[in-house]
């Protein structure tokens, strides 16, 4: 067993996809025969010890009633907010029975080709760690930063570099509680993890697959499609 504690899990789903650009939001756009976010739930799902999946949904959403998986009983709904960081604290509030101590997992409706054996990685490293922890990809380009012109100012180390995937592993109460902290002296927060560094703590970096990419622009759709054909995730 990985925890004493329960598992819960989070997927924000709000998003317009405005980067993206179409009139169906990204998240609902076919895959593989399913819908881009049906991957994400179901890959959830099929682990026997998450408790339940809260889903962040746009106030206008009226797609996800229809899915199958909006019917499994383990899958809440509720209404997101503008940012997302703010549909990720009103899911939280949507798990009522989970305790403070529980851990939670949030993963991003628009990454649908995490695996298996990346969230498994993450509850065994996650769960043994004080904070709890993220998935996360070495950077494997040179990294410049810009001046305001447009012009290098500098190389950066990419040694040091992760880009910040989901799922991202935390408990319950403090993630509510750094979220609730971050928004009330409005803090940039991009991802859960931003929001637990600003309260001073440092979640464990555990290295996933660069497969699981985040649907954000349509060529990511078409490389998505090749992840997941055939493949025994
Ligand atoms: N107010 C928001 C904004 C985003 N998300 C969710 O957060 C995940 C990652 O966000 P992103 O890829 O940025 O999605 P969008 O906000 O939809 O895209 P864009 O920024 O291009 O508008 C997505 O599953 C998205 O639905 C959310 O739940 N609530
Ligand atoms: C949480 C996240 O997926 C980590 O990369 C990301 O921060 C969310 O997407 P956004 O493009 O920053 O909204």
């Amino acid at each position: 067993m990985l925890t004493n504690s329960r598992i819960w899990a989070v997927i924000p789903a709000a998003g317009t996809g405005s980067r993206f650009g179409g009139k169906l939001a990204k998240q609902y756009l076919p895959l593989g025969g399913k819908t881009v976010i049906e991957h994400s739930i179901n890959t959830l799902l099929a682990r026997g010890d998450i408790s339940a999946i809260a889903v962040a949904l746009h106030k206008d959403d009226e797609v996800f009633s229809s899915l199958a998986c909006a019917n499994d009983p383990r899958v809440l709904r509720t209404t997101g907010g503008s940012e997302r960081a703010n549909s990720v604290a009103q899911a939280l509030i949507a798990l009522e029975e989970a305790d403070d101590a529980d851990w939670v997992l949030v993963h991003d409706a628009a990454r649908p080709c995490v695996s298996q054996h990346d969230i498994q990685q993450l509850l065994e490293l996650g769960c043994a760690h004080a904070v709890g922890a993220i998935l996360a990809a070495p950077m494997v380009d040179t990294v410049k930063r810009s001046d305001k012109r447009g012009d290098i100012a500098e190389t950066l180390d990419r040694n040091e570099l992760w880009r910040a995937l989901t799922p991202q592993l935390f408990r319950f109460g403090e993630l509510r509680d750094a979220l609730s902290y971050c928004r009330e002296r409005q803090f940039a927060v991009t991802d859960e993890a931003s929001a637990i560094e600003y309260c001073g703590r440092r979640p464990l970096l555990v290295e996933g697959s660069c497969r699981n990419i985040k649907i954000t622009y349509p060529d990511d759709l078409a490389i998505a499609e090749v992840f997941l054909s055939g493949e025994e995730r």
